[in-house]
């Protein structure tokens, strides 16, 4: 996605949450001083494909057999652990390096590419973790504006972000597992990032002309981010 394209919805987000856009730009430059482009032609086979989007809801270890069926599996955090632990494979996980980042970090070095995302609540976890990670696996990401090898796809959440992720990788089409938008157990913070993701993925298949199934039964209480 075109960053002047997300940028007024970024607005939105920073404004809900009263995040800083200038620590996400220092953050986003400190992740960028650390690595180096990372080579999207790397992550092959999704154009055209069925790509799972995993979520770390409750219900994942019951639907991992749906990720296991798709074409490629992109996973959100912990999302990707999980699956790792049920034997199905991750194309690629997608990582704020809020949960599980020591084993992530050892995903990457056995051979799965890893979005780290850089934001203004992270630049410690960046420092710490960012060097375990093996570097030409690691794709370094921002939701402030792209510079140098840290890019912008799109989204907030690491599961958005790895649906907006897909996205931008060519899948024909997106089946999300592992997601539950109505899980009691969540705090208000993560309760309203999840707000936030879903809103997210409202936009994301207005923007695809597809109907994402997670979202049945939801749309008549959505408003568009953009709107
Ligand atoms: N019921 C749910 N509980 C938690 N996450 C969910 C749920 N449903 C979907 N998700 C998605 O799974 C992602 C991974 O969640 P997890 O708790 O592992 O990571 P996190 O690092 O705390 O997430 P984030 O930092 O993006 O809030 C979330 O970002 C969210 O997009
Ligand atoms: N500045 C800032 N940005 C974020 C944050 C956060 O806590 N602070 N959390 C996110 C997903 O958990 C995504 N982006």
């Amino acid at each position: 996605m075109e960053f002047h394209v997300w940028e007024p919805v970024y607005e939105r987000i920073l404004a809900d949450f009263g995040f800083g856009r200038a620590a996400d730009e220092r953050a986003r430059d400190r992740l960028a001083s650390m690595t180096s482009p990372f080579d999207l032609d790397a992550l092959s086979g999704f154009e055209g494909a069925t790509v799972a989007v995993a979520g770390a809801g409750p219900t994942l270890a019951g639907e991992a057999a749906a990720a296991a069926a798709a074409d490629r599996v992109v996973a959100a955090s912990s999302a990707a652990t999980t699956l790792r632990d049920a034997g199905i494979e991750v194309d690629l996980a997608v990582t704020d390096l809020d949960g599980a980042p020591e084993r992530l970090a050892g995903m990457s070095h056995g051979g799965t590419p890893v979005a780290v995302h850089a934001h203004g609540d992270n630049v410690d976890a960046l420092e710490r973790w960012v060097p375990e990670f093996a570097d030409h696996r690691l794709l370094a990401t921002t939701q402030a504006e792209p510079a140098g090898p840290v890019r912008n796809f799109g989204g907030f959440t690491d599961g958005d972000r790895a649906a907006f992720l897909a996205d931008a990788l060519g899948a024909e089409r997106l089946r999300f597992v592992g997601w539950g938008f109505d899980d009691p157990s969540l705090g208000e913070m993560k309760a309203k990032k999840l707000g936030w993701a879903e809103r997210l993925l409202y936009w994301l298949e207005s923007r695809r002309g597809e109907r994402f199934g997670v979202l049945d039964g939801r749309r008549e209480d959505l408003v568009l981010p953009t709107e």
